[in-house]
């Protein structure tokens, strides 16, 4: 395992919007690096910029100013078809706007992301089942998004995210509908695939009773990164 691979690099990343009239600016000079195998955390007030960030970091938003690299190769140049293929095989989200598809049931909608990343079929059943399992929803698979609750949803949108042993995993808040001893479990789940298949992790969370999981906490603070 490449253990100490510095999977993504980010450097000098700006972002401004336009808003009403004017330009915010969201991010100021972002460094920051995400390594194999490790568990990155990410926090900061409501509105510091953490969900733009982990945008750019995925490449759903391009920034300003500056550049990430994923595996040594720089995103800037790549067209929106390269960046959408990128993201279907190496990159798992969990995001807000990753919702679940409300016509397909929970097993479905994890081969959904197996299929987007080209998985042989014959590796999705065994894969869909490791997956559900983990997150404590194997007996849910046959249900459809909408007879879960908003916690389950969001194990299974967690399950969705990891099926295809993304080399990096992007969470906005992926605990924000658990409580204390499940988002526990699901931050376990997170350190078993990080060391097992050396993926980086890179989270946001409010919860101070996470960050001791992880192997670095990055504070957003006036649209920079500080302490580690
Ligand atoms: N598309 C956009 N257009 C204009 N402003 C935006 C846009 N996206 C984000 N912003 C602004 O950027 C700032 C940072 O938003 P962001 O969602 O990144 O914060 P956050 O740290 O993730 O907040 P939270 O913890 O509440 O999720 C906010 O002031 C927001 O209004």
């Amino acid at each position: 395992m490449e253990k100490e691979e510095q999977l993504l690099e980010a450097s000098g990343i700006r972002k401004s919007f336009q808003a009403g009239g004017r330009k915010v600016e969201v991010l100021k000079g972002i460094e920051m690096t995400l390594v194999s195998g490790c568990l990155t955390m990410l926090r900061g007030r409501s509105g510091s910029g953490k969900t733009t960030l982990m945008n750019v970091l995925g490449g759903l938003d391009r920034p300003s100013a500056g550049e990430v690299r994923l595996r040594g190769r720089a995103l800037g140049g790549w067209s929106d078809k390269q960046l959408a293929a990128l993201r279907r095989k190496e990159i798992g989200f969990v995001f807000q706007s990753s919702a679940l598809l409300p016509l397909l049931s929970v097993r479905e909608n994890v081969e959904l992301s197996l299929r987007m990343a080209g998985i042989p079929r014959s590796e999705w059943q065994a894969r869909t089942a490791r997956c559900l399992e983990a997150v404590g929803l194997a007996k849910r698979r046959d249900h459809r998004p909408h007879e879960l609750s908003g916690g389950e949803q969001q194990r299974v949108a967690i399950a969705k995210a990891i099926a295809h042993k993304p080399r990096l995993l992007l969470a906005d808040e992926p605990t924000a509908e658990l409580d204390s001893a499940m988002a526990a479990r699901m931050i376990g789940v997170f350190r078993d695939i990080a060391a097992a298949e050396g993926t980086a992790i890179c989270m946001t969370t409010h919860d101070s009773a996470l960050w001791e999981a992880a192997d670095v906490v990055y504070e957003m603070a006036d649209g920079r990164l500080v302490g580690q």
